[in-house]
């Protein structure tokens, strides 16, 4: 009895044992009869199918966790299966209890009595969802390595090449197949040295990571750089590595756009020549040098002469082209190792390093002068170019950029001063002559606020019938240390520092006033007034004049203008338009120091110009220079065929007198009727020489 009882027992808690093991399993383990119903369900299946553990399996039927389609394909195909091979295998659908269904593998095998007849049958089914998910995850990142526009190599822990994808063929040259089981630095350039790979290989170790730019070549020898990311992969829960895998992509590209952009940022972009950063870094640069070597530096300004009016006349391309052709010109009078950078419109600036000699920068401003000087033709235009050129010298003119920058400039001044087209070396009193202009300047505001100024006039006489017809307002400055300043000593400071605007604005009010009062007087004849270039770009300066005018009535026609040559050629672009508002103000306008400025002549018809004014210089030459007085004796005549009067300035003697009066210029002004004179003085001059001139009446 305690023998049956103990193998009781036994068995139970083999049973039990056998239970356990059944509950513990992950896969859905049942137990059906011949007719499906259900007799045993472990943990697992209990779970997936949503049957909670106290609910009885009686007269569950299994088949109704498949759906019909599923259930019929049980019940025909794989129990008979199962019967006749012993198991049957299939991977079909269940459906919980509350609908759910969950993709299984499923093995249903038949189990026999002594007699070898099939008692029941044993389901294990396992739940694919999981299974499946983890597949499509690997086939993603399979397609991801695949088909990435990125190169992935994949080396194992001794860093060998196990894999590659298909952009790491595309880029390199290499397949799979030539790759695999060798050392990545194969693909390596070969410029880098041992410690560059020792840091990389650290930064691996103690982070697990590596990124940077390094350079390789392909299979066909090119070479290219690229950006290579390296991470170490280790096993879950180790620190073992297993793999590393390495991502790279050719940014040949993005460094030919960084390229570009840094370019950009050092070069003019009309040119290519280096801008004002780069320049002052080259300058710099080369001061070292020369501290260095113990040789000058040449620093020269170049400024064109003329340039606006190319722009004005003939537009920007045009304007572009030529400073194109000007930078290449520019640049092949130089040494390789020298400097020509572009500061902005048509300044340029030219770094000599190693000057041994001053004579060998003299010899490239020739080259520079002489190959600027040959004609440029641009399409259907021919260019002779012309530059005024200052040049400061390291150390002996000064010691820092700035300082060599601002005598370089100043000298480029008086080049320009001294009539443009030449150059000059900086000299100390170039610095006083700057000096002084800074000084007028300040005094020149100061004298406009304390009414310093006063106009003085020249007369014009008219030669047939002799008469007084007019007279030029000429700016005087009453200063209280210097004493009478004339106009060329403070008008180019005004004219720079465009304190010409409100002086200008006093001069023609002024003369307005003055023509008031004389006609009110009696003395009919026009005041000429100077307008400066800079006056005649202001974009208010119609508009000034008419409220200048405005304080009498009809007194425009006696207000003339006098615009010199090249103030109207070099402002052509707007001249046109100021012009014709000038017209309709109705006053008349003359061309001074005529014969000067340009060999073009076709503004005489394009411009409504009343009169021109011989300069003095062909005036002075009258007696002594036969092509003066062909000069004179031409523009008379042309004048004259377009309608046009002249007035000779400047007239000193009689023998000018009679030599103009021959050629029948119309009118005269000079030192040999009168100096310029205060309004008083020209009062009682008029009153004494020509008397008639108080009995006209203007209206
Ligand atoms: N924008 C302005 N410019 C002005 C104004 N006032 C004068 N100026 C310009 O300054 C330059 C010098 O003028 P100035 O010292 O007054 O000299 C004028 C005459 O005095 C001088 N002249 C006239 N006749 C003779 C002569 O027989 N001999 C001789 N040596 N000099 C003579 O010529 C000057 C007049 O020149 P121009 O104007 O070209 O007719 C001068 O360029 C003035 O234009 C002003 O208000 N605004």
């Amino acid at each position: 009895m305690v023998t049956d009882e103990n193998s009781r027992k036994d068995i139970e808690q083999e049973q039990r044992r056998l239970l356990e093991i059944l509950d513990s399993a992950k896969d859905l383990i049942a137990l059906v009869d011949k007719e499906c119903r259900l007799l045993y369900l472990n943990d697992a299946g209990r779970k997936m199918l949503e049957i909670g553990q106290d609910e009885t399996l009686d007269e569950i039927r299994f088949d109704r966790f498949y759906d019909d389609e599923a259930a019929a394909e049980v019940t025909h195909c794989e129990l008979p299966e199962a019967d006749r091979a012993g198991h049957a295998d299939s991977e079909t659908r269940l459906r919980s209890k509350s609908g759910r269904e969950i993709a299984v593998s499923q093995v249903i095998a038949a189990h026999r009595d002594g007699r070898g007849d099939v008692t029941h049958y044993s389901v294990i089914a396992r739940d694919l969802r999981e299974h499946k998910k983890l597949l499509e995850h690997y086939l993603l990142s399979d397609k991801v390595f695949t088909f990435t526009a990125e190169a992935i190599m994949i080396t194992d822990s001794r860093n060998r090449i196990v894999s590659v994808n298909q952009a790491f063929s595309r880029m390199t040259g290499y397949t799979l197949e030539d790759a695999k089981g060798r050392d990545p630095v194969f693909l390596s350039a070969g410029n880098l040295d041992n410690n560059f790979y020792a840091e990389m290989w650290q930064s691996i170790d103690t982070t697990g990571h590596w990124e940077g730019e390094l350079w390789d070549r392909r299979k066909d020898g090119t070479f290219y750089p690229k950006w290579l990311s390296i991470n170490a992969v280790t096993e879950a829960g180790s620190d073992e590595v297993t793999h590393y895998i390495g991502i790279f992509s050719d940014i040949t590209l993005r460094k030919q756009q960084e390229d570009h952009i840094r370019h950009l940022a050092f070069h003019d972009p009309l040119t290519g020549l280096p801008n004002r950063s780069l320049f002052q870094d080259r300058l710099r640069h080369a001061l070292a040098e020369s501290r260095r070597d113990m040789l000058p530096v040449a620093l020269m300004l170049l400024d064109l002469d003329h340039f606006k009016y190319v722009n004005d006349t003939l537009g920007h391309y045009m304007g572009d082209r030529l400073l194109k052709e000007i930078s290449l010109r520019l640049m092949r009078s130089v040494r390789e190792s020298d400097t020509v950078a572009r500061l902005g419109g048509d300044e340029f600036v030219i770094i000599l390093n190693c000057v041994h000699d001053l004579r060998d920068v003299v010899h490239v401003v020739d080259k520079i002068t002489s190959d600027l000087a040959r004609p440029i033709r641009i399409n259907s235009h021919q260019f002779r170019v012309a530059a005024s050129l200052g040049i400061a010298m390291y150390p002996d003119d000064a010691t820092t950029i700035d300082d060599l920058m601002r005598c370089a400039d100043t000298a480029m001044y008086h080049a320009k001063g001294r009539g443009r087209a030449n150059y000059q070396f900086f000299t100390p009193r170039m610095n006083e002559a700057a000096h002084e202009r800074v000084m007028i300047e300040e005094h020149l505001r100061r004298g406009l606020d304390q009414h310093e100024f006063e106009l003085f006039y020249q007369p014009k006489i008219s030669l047939d019938p002799y008469r007084l017809v007019g007279c030029e307002a000429l700016l005087r400055w009453n200063h209280p240390d210097w004493g009478m300043v004339l106009p060329t000593r403070f008008i180019p400071v005004a004219e720079e520092s465009g304190l010409i605007l409100p002086l200008g604005e006093w001069v023609i009010g002024e003369a307005c006033r003055q023509a008031r009062k004389w006609l009110e007087d009696g003395l009919c004849m026009q005041i000429a007034v100077n307008l400066s270039g800079r006056q005649f770009r202001d974009s208010n300066l119609v508009l000034k004049i008419r409220q200048a005018l405005e304080g009498g009535d009809g007194i425009s026609r006696w207000i003339e203008l006098e615009i010199t040559e090249s103030t109207l050629i070099e402002g052509a672009s707007h001249a046109a338009q100021t012009l014709h508002d000038l017209h309709l103000l109705s006053l008349p306008l003359a061309v001074d120091d005529f014969g000067t400025g340009y060999s073009s002549l076709s503004y005489l018809k394009t411009f409504a110009i009343d009169t021109l004014k011989i300069d003095k210089s062909f005036v002075d030459g009258i007696d002594n220079d036969p092509n003066d007085a062909t000069i004179i004796r031409a523009v008379i005549s042309l004048a004259h065929q377009l309608g046009i009067k002249v007035v000779a300035e400047g007239v000193e003697d009689a023998g000018q007198l009679q030599f103009l009066q021959d050629q029948r210029c119309d009118m005269i002004q000079g030192y040999y009727f009168s100096e310029p004179l205060p309004a008083d003085e020209f009062e009682v001059y008029a009153q004494r020489e020509f008397p008639a001139a108080f009995s006209s009446s203007y209206n």
